[in-house]
C-alpha cells in the first residue's frame, strides 16, 4: 500500500515505550521496551495472540494508559507520555477505530450527533455539512443521518465508527481489531476503505489484530508483538513468507485463508 513518497519523519514514531500495570499486588509488563514507526502512506500491522500487548500498546500511544518510560513522537514533535492540555491537541493527529465501533456510541444518538459530537469538540463546524461528508468519505449516504446505531448494519456502524475517527482529520490511524467482529464479506469491504482512505489522504495506519489472516492484504510491514515485545519485525512478505521466530511461525501456522491478497 506504501505511496510513492519521499522517506522523510515517520508520522507515529514511538521508542522503548513500556506499560506496567500492578493490580492486587501483581505486576504485569504489559508493554515491554516497544519501539515502531509508521510513515505517510504506510500500513504497519501489529500481529500476536490475546494478552501479548497489543491493545495497551495502541492505548499507550493514545494517551488513554499512561506509558511509564519511552518517547512518542508525532510528525516529529515529541509528544508527552502523560497527559496533558498540549499533549491533548497533539494527539488529534490521533485517530481511533475499536473493534466493535458501535458498541461505544449512544443507542440513543443519531448518527448525525454521534459525528457531531467530535467535530464541534474538534473546533469544526457542525452544521455545514461535515457530518454528511464524513459519512461520504466512508462509502455511506447522508440518509443515514438519521439512523439510530441499532439501525444500522455491522458494516455500516463500523464505516461510521471510522467516520468519526475522522472527524478530527487524523494523519495516523489506529485500528485496534478493527475488523474482528466483522463476516468475512464486510471485512473485506472495510478493509478496502481503509486502503482507500490510506491513499486518499495520505494517512499512516498502526493495524493492531490477533487475526493474521487480514494483514496479507493491507501491511506494509508487519510487527509480531509477544508477552509485551516485539520479537519480529520487517516487511510483510518476508515476516508472512520466512518468519524467522519460532513463535510467529506457529503465529502463521494457527490462521485460516487470507480475506484479501494484496
Ligand atoms: N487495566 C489493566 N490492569 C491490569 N492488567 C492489564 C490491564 N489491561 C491489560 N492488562 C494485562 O496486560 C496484558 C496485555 O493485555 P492487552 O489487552 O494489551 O493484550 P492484547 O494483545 O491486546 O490482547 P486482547 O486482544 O485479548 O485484548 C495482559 O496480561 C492483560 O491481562
Amino acid at each position: 500500500m506504501t505511496l510513492a513518497l519521499a522517506r522523510s519523519e515517520p508520522l507515529l514514531q514511538a521508542d522503548d515505550l513500556s506499560v506496567t500495570f500492578a493490580t492486587a499486588g501483581r505486576r504485569v509488563e504489559a508493554v515491554r521496551g516497544v519501539s515502531l514507526a509508521v510513515h505517510r502512506g504506510e500500513v504497519l500491522a501489529v500481529i500476536g495472540e490475546s494478552g501479548s500487548g497489543k491493545s495497551t500498546l495502541a492505548r499507550a500511544i493514545l494517551g488513554l494508559t499512561p506509558p511509564h518510560s519511552g518517547t512518542l513522537r508525532l510528525d516529529g514533535e515529541r509528544v508527552p507520555l502523560a497527559v496533558t492540555a498540549r499533549s491533548r491537541v497533539q494527539r488529534r493527529k490521533l485517530g481511533m477505530v475499536f473493534q466493535d465501533s458501535g458498541a461505544a456510541f449512544n443507542p440513543r444518538f443519531s448518527v448525525a450527533r454521534i459525528l457531531n459530537e467530535p467535530i464541534r469538540l474538534l473546533g469544526g463546524d457542525a452544521g455545514k455539512g461535515a457530518a454528511e461528508e464524513l459519512l461520504d468519505a466512508v462509502g455511506l449516504s447522508g440518509a443515514l443521518l438519521g439512523r439510530r446505531p441499532h439501525e444500522l448494519s455491522g458494516g455500516q456502524r463500523q464505516r461510521v465508527g471510522i467516520a468519526r475517527a475522522l472527524a478530527g482529520n487524523p494523519e495516523v490511524l489506529i485500528c485496534d481489531e478493527a475488523v474482528s467482529a466483522l463476516d468475512l464479506s464486510v471485512q473485506a469491504q472495510i478493509l478496502n476503505l481503509l486502503a482507500d482512505l490510506l491513499l486518499r489522504r495520505g494517512l499512516a495506519i498502526l493495524f493492531i489484530t490477533h487475526d493474521i489472516s487480514v494483514v496479507s492484504y493491507l501491511a506494509d510491514r508487519i510487527a509480531v508483538m509477544h508477552q509485551g515485545k516485539i520479537v519480529e519485525s520487517g516487511p510483510a512478505s518476508a515476516v508472512l513468507d520466512t518468519p524467522r521466530m519460532a513463535y510467529t511461525r506457529t503465529l502463521l501456522a494457527s490462521a485460516p485463508e487470507p480475506v484479501l491478497r494484496g
